[in-house]
């Protein structure tokens, strides 16, 4: 196995990428809720239909329902994706009230700040940014609190929370209900990161979306022609060349891409388009951003020098400039080693 040479990881949902043995803390802090592994993660060679990935969200949500679940989570994920080697990570996550535990959103997304600078201070090597998410489900009227939320966590954390997210079961709802929301984020200084053209027939809405137009986007799977999409969809991503966060393993066990060969990975890739490999969810998919890179170098049949561009360019991706030139730094010093292989 070579080692990838991997630098940042820019879309992790948090509740999506805990670990087995994170998940087994769990479940012994909540054995009432009969919770098996088999419930919260997509082994290799499983598929589910995307409907069904939002099922599991759903049964990790009921695991994660307290401060201290969250504080432990979020370590661990950091933790996590430093021992892959990562050194700059944007994790997002969907505050949640919870009634039962008098847990608040105001107190969850502290709980996460608080977990990024307590691995700091524990010398974890890796710089952490986070992005606010709003999920769709919830409508208009929670994503403009939320955007308020993310708005004083931006001013009062000093940086550390750097944008809006938008996700969610993207079946439900639609995205001109939130554009209200969205445009007031990117008024006040939050960088925009959308999921977009997750699924097939929704060519309306990405265009809608495009026009605010938003930083990165999330998958784009159907953006072009030839899955249902449009030229003119294509043309506002590259106008404003606008990165796509791409996910292998989510999309192919999530059913929205047939094969690992058919993921349009290469469609963006091969026009020169920014696009950078992410896991998504990397414990409900089984999966880490080292193996994400390898998926991509075996499918694509791509060089390990390829691989280091790819994973250069995506430094130029993050939300934080203030940490390029050091990540720019930290990529030079990692590539000496790979030579030793
Ligand atoms: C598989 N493709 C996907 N498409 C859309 N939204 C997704 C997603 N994967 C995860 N999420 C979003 O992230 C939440 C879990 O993390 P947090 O509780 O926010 O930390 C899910 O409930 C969903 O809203
Ligand atoms: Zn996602």
């Amino acid at each position: 196995l070579l080692v990838m040479h991997k630098v940042d990881e820019l879309h992790a949902h948090l509740n999506g990428s805990v670990s087995f043995s994170t998940i087994e803390k769990l479940v012994a802090r909540k054995p009432h809720l009969n919770i098996e592994h088999g419930m919260t993660a997509i082994r290799s060679g499983q598929r589910r239909t995307l409907d069904e990935c939002f099922q599991v969200f759903k049964v990790i949500h009921q695991l994660v329902d307290t401060e201290e679940d969250i504080l432990m989570v979020a370590k661990d994920v950091i933790r996590e994706f430093a021992a892959d080697g990562v050194k700059y990570l944007e994790l997002r996550s969907t505050p949640r009230k919870e009634k039962t535990t008098g847990m608040t959103k105001r107190r969850y997304v502290e709980t996460v700040i608080e977990a990024i600078r307590q691995c700091k201070n524990e010398g974890v090597d890796i710089e952490v940014r986070f992005l606010v998410a709003v999920d769709r489900r919830n409508g208009a009227e929670v994503a403009m609190e939320t955007v308020k939320l993310a708005e004083d966590f931006m001013l009062s954390t000093g940086g550390l929370v750097v944008g809006l997210d938008l996700s969610g079961d993207p079946t439900v709802g639609h995205g001109r209900d939130f554009l209200p929301a969205l445009q007031k984020a990117k008024n006040c200084g939050l960088k925009l990161s959308l999921h977009l053209s997750e699924v097939p027939s929704q060519a309306d809405e990405s265009e809608l979306l495009l026009n605010i137009p938003p930083d990165r986007i999330g998958h784009g799977t159907f953006l072009h022609p030839e899955v249902g999409g449009s030229q003119s969809l294509v043309d506002k991503v590259r106008k404003h060349n606008t990165p796509l966060e791409l996910c292998l393993t989510s999309n192919v066990k999530g059913q929205t891409v047939s094969s690992y060969s058919q993921h349009h990975f290469l469609y963006w890739y091969q026009m020169g388009h920014p696009s950078v490999i992410c896991t998504d969810d990397k414990g409900v998919f089984c999966t880490d951003l080292s193996q994400e890179y390898q998926l991509a170098a075996s499918t694509f049949n791509l060089s390990q020098e390829d691989m280091w561009t790819l994973s250069h360019k995506a430094i130029d991706c993050t939300f934080a400039p203030d940490l390029q030139q050091q990540l720019h730094q930290k990529w030079l010093e990692l590539q000496p080693t790979l030579f030793q292989l």
